[in-house]
């Protein structure tokens, strides 16, 4: 019956870890020459990955100064540079699907990938730029995978001029931040109120990009 069959495909099977075709991406223009592209659910599987990441990951807690004190990083980090085998293998898969689908526009392939592990709604990223590197000065492409439960990743102009851009970010989704968006907006995880599960987000960047 389709019914039982229905029902045996929801509620046994956990989605096998993998990819959909990146063709569905939607490209949203910010203005100031930055743009984000958006696929929702890109990695199937998403909530296992994130088990497995919570599990796998040398997980680190940094420690900042803060005026006076000496503050907790409010997130865990872990970061893959060049040539270093990423946690699971479906991960390099993104990294060279990113890089074959952006190789025409970004003229270089994804080399490096950052994890953060948001623990809950008090862990969050301060507004900030990518732009340690060279996207203090050129035009470059963040590409974020989300695992875990959503949260909001919010762009506003650097400027200061215009509206914040919000996206909801978890289970899978895929946010490309480019053009000059490191250096003519800003992006924050803000801290939320409402109680947040825990999100894993991994960034993969271009080489001499931080
Ligand atoms: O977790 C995210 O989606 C953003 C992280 C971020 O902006 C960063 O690590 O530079
Ligand atoms: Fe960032």
């Amino acid at each position: 019956m389709v019914t039982t069959h229905l029902q045996s495909s929801l509620f046994d099977g956990v989605e096998d870890i993998g990819l959909r075709p990146l063709a569905g991406v939607e490209r949203t223009t910010l203005g100031l020459g930055a743009w984000i592209d958006v696929l929702p659910g890109w990695l199937t599987g998403a909530d296992e990955l994130f088990q497995e990441l919570v599990a796998a990951v040398p997980w680190h807690a940094e420690r900042r100064q803060m005026y006076e004190r000496v503050v907790d990083v409010p997130r865990l980090l872990c970061h893959y540079a060049e040539g270093v085998e990423l946690p699971h293998p479906v991960l390099d898969e993104a990294r060279e699907e990113l890089g074959a689908y952006y190789a025409e526009e970004l003229g270089e392939p994804f080399r490096t990938a950052g994890l953060c592990y948001y623990r809950d709604g008090e862990d969050s990223v301060a507004w900030h730029g990518d732009r340690i590197g060279r996207g203090r000065s050129q035009d470059t492409m963040v590409a974020i995978l989300s695992v875990g439960e959503p949260r909001v990743l919010a762009l506003r102009p650097r400027d200061g001029g215009g509206p914040a851009v919000r996206r909801s970010l978890g289970h899978g989704d895929l946010i490309v931040m480019g053009g000059s968006c490191q250096r003519t907006w800003d992006h924050a995880i803000p801290k939320t109120a409402r109680g947040a599960g825990p999100r894993i987000s991994i960034q993969f960047r271009p080489r001499g990009v931080l």
